[in-house]
């Protein structure tokens, strides 16, 4: 074995969605910092982005040992990748970047000095770890949504043998669903997952998810962005299935945490940005009373209807609450008919609104005027909510949103979940449960929870430790094949030219 296979390379892949870049690039992040060499694969549409808006150019060449490459993610540039067409990058990937990717893994493997030793793998991107296996290159995969969407996705073959799924209309949304030990009290139809409410679970889409969570099961290790405080119950149960899961989160507190001890002066850095951050809202937060103000963002993918988006409107103004909103230029459904804004709309935003396209979100979610976050549960926004003992109002329509809200309203009890509604009457009441009428409730409970969440990443805490055992992990993995035979060396005596 050449000198240089000595040293671990991990290649992280995530699904080119900013949801999952985000957080694959903060493990990225901590994994330089305990000296791995790391490759980062985006694809091209994401990087321009993240050069264009963030600052990962500079953040990330501090570290000797990174490197990013890139990707076509195949679809056209104008593509929206959002709302109802997110579902596009998966196929499109399949259709025509696979080869690509392939191309690029066995260069990595075979041409690169130190070569890639680890795949870390987005659980939902099934083909990375077939590449990897191909390659003999041991694997980890990582889930980028919750514990309780995880754990729901591993037991789908169950629900449908049970004839749980597919729900059968809408009478089923409000039954229990008993096939998911440790939730059986507390999952409805409605909070299971969205591809669950297809028909037909031979749809392509229920099936991606099934196969893409059945290959992670063949994953050397699984890596979750949560805490063993948070998820204690459901942890013990997919334990049971999958032995070695590291919670190594919340990766961005546990990001700063570990930022803050390096023997470093590195400025805190923005975000992974794909959409340019406006922090002319800092400043108007500044202006406003402690716990005031109702922050609202659907993350980044999420698209609204005009209509939706007027009963949101309504119910904030009507609220009588400060509000910030982030309304992402691609987030409004264009349709026909009258975009007219009523006079009482705008004057009530003019006076106590703030409308941006995007915003540092963990700086706002931190500002003490934040008072609560009508979010859309997505789980990088939940988690960083908790953090910041910021309670919530749920409007989830997608994947793990649905049950990520689920959790937040019954079991954490941090905020409300008004899914599968959409009414200004029921947006104001519940702006101001949260903020009046509940706030010392939710304030409570929330304050509990990130009080545990900032213990587990400090140094000590169970993802602190979690961490170092995943990175012993890779450094002792290195070179060292999942399977029987060394697949590894075998694939690069037979295809990497002799150097
Ligand atoms: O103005 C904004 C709005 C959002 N964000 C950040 O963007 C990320 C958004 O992530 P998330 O809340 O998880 O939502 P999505 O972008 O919708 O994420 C997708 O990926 C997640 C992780 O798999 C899933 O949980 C979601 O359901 C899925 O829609 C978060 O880190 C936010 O801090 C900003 O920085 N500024
Ligand atoms: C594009 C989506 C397909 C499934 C992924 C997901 C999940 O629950 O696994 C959550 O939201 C999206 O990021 C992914």
């Amino acid at each position: 074995m050449r000198k240089q296979e000595q040293i671990s390379h991990v290649l992280i892949f995530p699904l080119p969605i900013q949801g999952h870049v985000n957080s694959m690039l903060k493990l990225a992040e901590l994994l330089c910092l305990s000296n791995l060499h790391v490759t980062f694969l985006n694809s091209v549409h994401n990087h321009d982005r993240l050069l264009r808006f963030s600052d990962i150019r500079t953040r990330f060449d501090r570290y000797p040992g990174f490197v990013f490459e890139t990707f076509p993610d195949g679809l056209p540039e104008d593509h929206p990748r959002s709302g109802d067409r997110a579902m596009d990058i998966f196929y499109a990937i399949d259709d025509v970047a696979k080869p690509l990717i392939k191309e690029l893994f066995k260069r990595l493997v075979c041409d690169t000095v130190p070569p890639v030793t680890f795949v870390i793998a987005d659980v939902i991107c099934e083909f990375v770890h077939e590449l990897a296996q191909e390659l003999g290159i041991p694997t980890i995969c990582f889930r980028t949504n919750s514990c309780c969407c995880s754990w729901v996705y591993y037991c789908l073959p169950k629900l449908i043998d049970a004839g749980e799924l597919p729900l059968k209309g809408k009478e089923d949304l409000d039954r229990k669903i008993e096939q998911v030990p440790g939730m059986e009290t507390i999952l409805r139809g409605r909070d299971l997952p969205s591809f669950c409410r297809h028909s037909d679970v031979s749809n392509r889409d229920v099936q991606l998810v099934l196969t893409a969570t059945q290959a992670s099961s063949r994953a050397h290790a699984l890596i979750l962005n949560t805490f063993e405080d948070l998820d204690a119950p459901l942890l013990s149960h997919i334990r049971r299935h999958f032995p070695k899961v590291f919670t190594i989160g919340p990766l961005h507190s546990h990001l700063k945490y570990r930022l803050s001890r390096a023997a470093t002066t590195w400025a805190p850095s923005n975000g992974n940005s794909l959409w340019e951050e406006d922090k002319s809202c800092i400043p108007w937060l500044n202006t406003m009373p402690f716990k005031s103000v109702i922050y609202v963002s659907f993350g980044s993918i999420t698209v609204l209807s005009k209509d939706q988006m007027f009963e949101f409107w309504h119910g904030l103004v009507n609220s009588g609450k400060p509000f910030l909103w982030v309304i992402r230029p691609d987030s409004i459904i264009r349709e026909n008919g009258s975009g007219h804004i009523p006079a009482e709309l705008s004057e009530a935003t003019k006076k106590r609104g703030y409308m941006v396209e995007w915003v540092p979100q963990e700086e706002v979610l931190s500002h003490p005027a934040i008072g609560g976050f009508l979010t859309h549960s997505g789980w990088n926004s939940t988690i960083e909510s908790l953090v910041a003992g910021v309670p919530m109002i749920c409007w989830p329509h997608f994947a793990d949103q649905l049950t990520n809200s689920r959790l937040v309203s019954e079991v954490w009890k941090v905020g409300l979940d008004m899914k599968d509604t959409c009414d200004r009457l029921i947006v104001e009441k519940m702006v101001r449960d949260l903020l009046d009428d509940r706030s010392e409730e939710f304030l409570q409970a929330t304050k509990t929870i990130s009080g545990m969440a900032r213990k587990s990443v400090s140094e000590g805490g169970s993802s602190y430790l979690n961490l170092d055992r995943l990175v012993e992990e890779i450094r002792l993995m290195r070179g060292q094949p999942l399977h029987s035979t060394t697949q590894n060396e075998t694939y690069q005596a037979e295809n990497c030219p002799r150097k």
